[in-house]
């Protein structure tokens, strides 16, 4: 564990158990009054291993966003199961946290009171309001706790909606494009973040991204999705140690294969956004 890890996370209370999802022909249709049905996932099998990092690749359309509700409750599947540690989905719980694209903060909460608001609406914030600060810790906020969303950046913000789910020990966190609406130099300080969080936590990662080099830097498994109908065309294992360098040959010999499964020649060398 180096300097920064051990600083940030002393005093941090054990982690939950990671959890296993468990996707199971899941199909999930649309159903339009005017024009065609939108089969927004056909038939999706997927074993998401306990303390992974997976995310899902693909371009616009390809049913990301829709198997990232599915999981997290907010969506039903048409047909199919999913299931954490066995448990079939029904419903948001608490156990499956999620971070957006947009950090989704009350904006008449202030950070602090918003990051205690998950523990807030399950009536244990007395018993655990200790465990606020040392998120806030964990996320590097400090200092900032009393200030209200508008006063900080969309870093911040992020940081702070994953602080908000990390302390309810989330077996499994969900992350749909968490950091699709920041500058590239605060896109990579927070992969660097995200990577010494879920280093430190071990929750299972689902991360949506249309980034190639992203899912490469992050990934343990890479998820690719194809759209009409969303389905899964193919996993890809990321066997490469960490911290990783985007320069090295085994990143590009892997970036190379995703782009070539997405039909690009692999010295497309500037757009690797999909
Ligand atoms: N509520 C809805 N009603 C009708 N069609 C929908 C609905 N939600 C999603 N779809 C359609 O389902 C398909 C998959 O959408 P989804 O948002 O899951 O894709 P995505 O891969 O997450 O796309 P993006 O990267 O643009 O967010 C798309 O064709 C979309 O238009």
């Amino acid at each position: 564990m180096n300097r920064v890890t051990a600083e940030k996370t002393e005093g941090i209370v054990p982690v939950q158990e990671a959890g296993r999802i468990r996707v199971q022909n899941v199909s999930r249709f649309f159903l339009q009054d005017s024009g065609p049905d939108v089969i927004a996932l056909n038939n999706v099998n997927l074993d998401i291993e306990p303390g992974k990092f997976y995310s899902l690749l693909g371009p616009s359309g390809c049913g990301k966003s829709t198997l990232m509700r599915i999981i997290a409750g907010l969506d039903e599947a048409t047909l199919g199961t999913i299931t954490l540690d066995e448990e079939p989905i029904r419903g948001p719980h608490f156990l499956r946290g999620m971070v957006f694209q947009d950090p989704t903060l009350f904006p008449w909460k202030t950070i602090e009171e918003n990051i205690a608001s998950g523990l807030e609406a399950r009536g244990i914030l007395k018993e655990k309001k200790h465990e606020v600060q040392e998120y806030i810790r964990l996320v590097g906020l400090e200092g900032f706790e009393k200030v209200y969303p508008h006063q900080i950046s969309g870093g911040m913000a992020q940081r702070a909606s994953l602080a908000r789910a990390l302390v309810n020990h989330p077996k499994v966190l969900l992350m749909d494009e968490p950091l699709g609406a920041l500058d590239a130099f605060t896109r990579m300080q927070m992969q660097e973040e995200i990577l010494r969080i879920w280093q430190s936590r071990g929750t299972t990662i689902v991360f949506v991204t249309h980034d190639i080099d992203e899912s490469v830097y992050l990934s343990d498994k890479i998820v690719i999705m194809t759209p009409r109908p969303g389905k899964i065309k193919e996993v890809i294992d990321v066997p490469l140690g960490r911290p990783r360098s985007r320069n090295h040959p085994d990143f590009w010999r892997i970036r190379s294969r995703i782009l070539r499964i997405f039909g690009f020649s692999p010295d497309f060398a500037d757009s690797y956004h999909i």
